[in-house]
């Protein structure tokens, strides 16, 4: 059976911001999901792998580097392949950027994998709530930094007062309109944000587990279940087949709040072969077909999670993409969807584990 590709995530932000802090929590609340890890630290002093090693079951070693100065993609390409072989049974990636990488140029690096193992899953950039008003005068290409971002995370909020948080905030507001923002402490940030969280056996499974009980219950602490009580979720299900020109419509202009959205559609028209698994972090979005098992019910299932939801009005477009006449629907309306579909898929997925697996830097 055709398994969907492990997701790679993006981790990026200036110096100090907090990234390693980020990852640090994700992998401590990851509640059973693998989370391989490339740290592309800067400099000799492999300071984020040590700090990050703790958390970690094993390693694997390479020497120093920056990714955003790899000269050709294989370099990259060679280190997923490792963290992502089957026997590692690794669920997302996460690379987490020297602060003074171009992210821009990691994204096409990632876009430009040839390997058949890996998507890319979006790009998270760290942002320092005390720090960036000054940084920013100093680095003016943090702007296109926080433009690159799929979603950004204001971290350090500790640090500031009310009104300096919310000056920071418009100010990235400003600089790149509508993009999906966060607040966080010490880069505590609910990981089902981020992706899945937890592992899952089979394609079906990974589309299936879908309730927001589900992706938040049990084998949280405390903090956790803290986190999760800020967000909130609209679940959307449907057996009929829906329009794919309209659900397009929907997600291009789905609203800032909603950071996460997983599940799986079923496609009126040229799509009603697949079912098409849904992955989107803030402004990131992807799409992957896997075929229909045999006799399985055909549905549209949907979560979305963030703050500020309008649930009805979310749930109301979702309904007026029911398809009445899916008979009638040509095949160009898949057109959209395709933009965010890469279709090929690898080997036959591994048995779960429990914990995460660094690659500590870019090269053997
Ligand atoms: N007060 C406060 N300190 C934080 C927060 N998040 C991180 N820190 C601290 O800020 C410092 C830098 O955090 P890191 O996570 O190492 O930042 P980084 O972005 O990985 O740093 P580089 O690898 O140098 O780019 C550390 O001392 C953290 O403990 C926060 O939300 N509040």
């Amino acid at each position: 059976m055709a398994t969907p590709r492990i997701p790679v995530i993006l981790l990026t932000g200036f110096l100090g911001s907090g990234k390693t802090t980020l990852l640090n929590h994700l992998m401590r609340d990851s509640a059973g999901t693998r989370i391989g890890v490339i740290v592309n630290d800067f400099g000799s002093v492999n300071i984020d792998a040590l700090a990050v090693a703790g958390q970690v079951d094993s390693m694997i070693p390479i020497e120093n580097g920056c990714l955003c100065c790899a000269a050709d993609a294989s370099e990259m390409d060679d280190m997923l392949q490792r963290l992502t072989d089957p026997a590692l049974r690794i669920d997302v990636v996460v690379i987490e950027a020297s602060g003074l990488a171009e992210p821009q140029s990691m994204i096409r690096s990632l876009l430009s994998s040839t390997s058949e193992r890996i998507v890319y899953g979006g790009l998270v950039e760290v942002v320092d709530a005390a720090e960036f008003p000054r940084t920013r005068e100093r680095h003016p290409e943090l702007d296109r930094h926080v433009r690159a971002a799929d979603l950004v995370v204001l971290n350090k909020t500790d640090r500031v007062e009310e009104e300096e948080r919310r000056a920071v905030l418009e100010t990235v507001e400003e600089i790149a309109p509508g993009i999906p923002l966060l607040t966080a402490e010490h880069g505590r940030v609910d990981p089902a944000l981020l992706f899945d969280h937890r592992p899952r056996t089979t394609a079906e499974e990974r589309f299936q587990q879908l309730s927001f009980a589900d992706v938040c219950s049990g084998e949280h602490d405390d903090h956790s279940r803290h986190l999760h009580a800020a967000y909130e979720s609209v679940e959307f299900i449907s057996a009929e087949s829906l329009n794919p020109r309209r659900v397009m419509d929907v997600l291009d202009s789905r609203p800032a709040g909603l950071y996460r959205i997983k599940g799986f559609l079923h496609f009126a028209g040229a799509g009603a072969d697949h079912k098409y698994g849904l992955h989107a972090v803030g402004s990131f979005l992807r799409f992957q077909p896997v075929p229909w098992e045999h006799g399985e019910p055909r549905a549209t299932q949907l979560v979305m999670i963030g703050t500020g939801l309008d649930a009805d009005t979310l749930t109301k477009r979702l309904a007026d993409c029911v398809e009445t006449a899916p008979d009638e629907v040509d095949d160009r309306q898949m057109m959209g969807v395709l933009r965010y579909v890469q279709t090929e898929e690898p080997d036959e997925p591994e048995e779960p584990a429990e914990t995460g697996v660094l690659a500590e830097n870019l090269r053997d």
